[in-house]
C-alpha cells in the first residue's frame, strides 16, 4: 500500500535521451503529479557509446555491463553525470520542476569495484548521508546519474538499473524502470504481465531475456525481494503508464518476489 509519503524512484533508460519529445512528455507528466515525491535515476548507455566511439575507443559489454577501463572514465563520467544529467535537468526546468542534479555519492550510495576484469565498473553499497530527503522536503526533484565514488574518492561507472535499485532500497521507495520496450517480452514477443524468480531464470537460460534486459530483470528481482513489493518495468514512450502505475493499475511487467 502506498501513502502520500511514498517516494517513487523512476529509472529512465538512456535511449530516452535520443527522443527530445519523449523527454518533454515525461517531465510534463511528472509535473502534473504535484503531490507525489519523485526521484529520477537515469542511464545514458547510448550516449556513452557515442562519446567513446567519437573519441576513438572500442567498447564492450559483459552480461549487460560496460567494461570500463580507467582511461575511458573521463568520457563515461562526462556523458552520464554531465551531458545526460544536464539534458534531463533542462527538460525538468522547462516543465516547471526544480531539479537537483546528483551523483550517487550525494544520494547516499557508495560504489566499489565489482570485478577486476570489468575495470572501473562499480557496485553499490551504503554510503554517506543522503541529501535526497532534504531536497524532497524543499520541493526539489532529485535527478541522479549512475556515477559513483568509493571512500577514497575514486569514481566508478555503475549500471543505472542497479543505481536506481540501491536508491529505492535506501529510501524504501517504490521502483519503476522506464525503458524502450513496453514490457518484458516472451519468446513470441508477447508482453509478460508478471515475472517470478523461476520464470526469470528460465527465460535467461533460453536466451529470451538478454543484454540490458537481463541486468534489469535480475536487479528488479533483488529489489522486489528486498523491498518486499513488486517492481515494474514499463516504457518511457508511454508516460501515461506512469500515472496508471501510481494509481495502482497494472501496466508493463511486474516483477514479483
Ligand atoms: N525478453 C526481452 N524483452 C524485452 N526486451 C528485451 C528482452 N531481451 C532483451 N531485450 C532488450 O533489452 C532492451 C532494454 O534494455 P536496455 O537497453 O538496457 O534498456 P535501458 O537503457 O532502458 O536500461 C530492449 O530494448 C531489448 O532490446
Ligand atoms: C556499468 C555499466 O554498464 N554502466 C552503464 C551506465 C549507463 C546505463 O546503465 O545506461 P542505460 O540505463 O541507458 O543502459 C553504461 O556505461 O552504459
Amino acid at each position: 500500500m502506498t501513502s502520500s509519503n511514498t517516494t517513487w524512484v523512476i529509472k529512465l533508460g538512456g535511449a530516452l535521451l535520443n527522443s527530445p519529445q519523449s523527454v518533454q512528455a515525461l517531465f510534463a507528466t511528472l509535473a502534473t503529479m504535484t503531490d507525489t515525491r519523485f526521484v529520477v535515476v537515469h542511464g545514458g548507455g547510448s550516449l556513452v557509446d557515442r562519446w567513446l566511439h567519437d573519441a576513438g575507443f572500442a567498447t564492450a559489454k559483459h552480461q549487460g555491463l560496460r567494461i570500463s577501463p580507467a582511461e575511458q572514465m573521463p568520457y563515461i563520467v562526462g556523458a552520464l553525470a554531465g551531458c545526460a544529467n544536464k539534458q534531463l535537468m533542462g527538460a525538468a526546468i522547462a516543465n516547471g520542476l526544480e531539479p537537483a542534479g546528483l551523483s550517487l555519492y550525494e544520494a547516499g550510495v557508495n560504489a566499489q569495484q565489482k570485478l577486476k576484469a570489468l575495470g572501473r565498473v562499480g557496485e553499490c553499497s551504503q554510503g554517506a548521508r543522503s541529501a535526497i530527503p532534504a531536497l524532497l522536503e524543499v520541493g526539489k526533484l532529485p535527478v541522479v546519474s549512475s556515477v559513483g565514488f568509493d571512500e577514497q574518492g575514486q569514481w566508478f561507472n555503475v549500471n543505472a538499473d542497479e543505481a536506481a535499485a540501491a536508491i529505492a532500497k535506501q529510501l524504501d521507495g517504490e521502483l519503476i524502470f522506464m525503458t524502450d520496450v513496453e514490457a518484458v517480452l516472451d519468446k513470441s514477443a508477447q508482453p509478460l504481465h508478471q515475472l517470478s524468480a523461476e520464470q526469470i531464470d528460465e527465460l535467461i537460460a533460453q536466451g529470451v531475456i538478454s543484454g540490458g534486459m537481463e541486468v534489469k530483470v535480475k536487479t528488479s528481482l533483488l529489489a522486489a525481494q528486498h523491498l518486499r513489493r513488486g517492481v515494474y518495468i514499463s516504457s518511457w514512450q508511454k508516460p501515461e503508464n506512469l500515472v496508471a502505475l501510481l494509481n495502482g493499475e497494472h501496466v508493463g511487467t511486474q516483477i514479483t518476489m
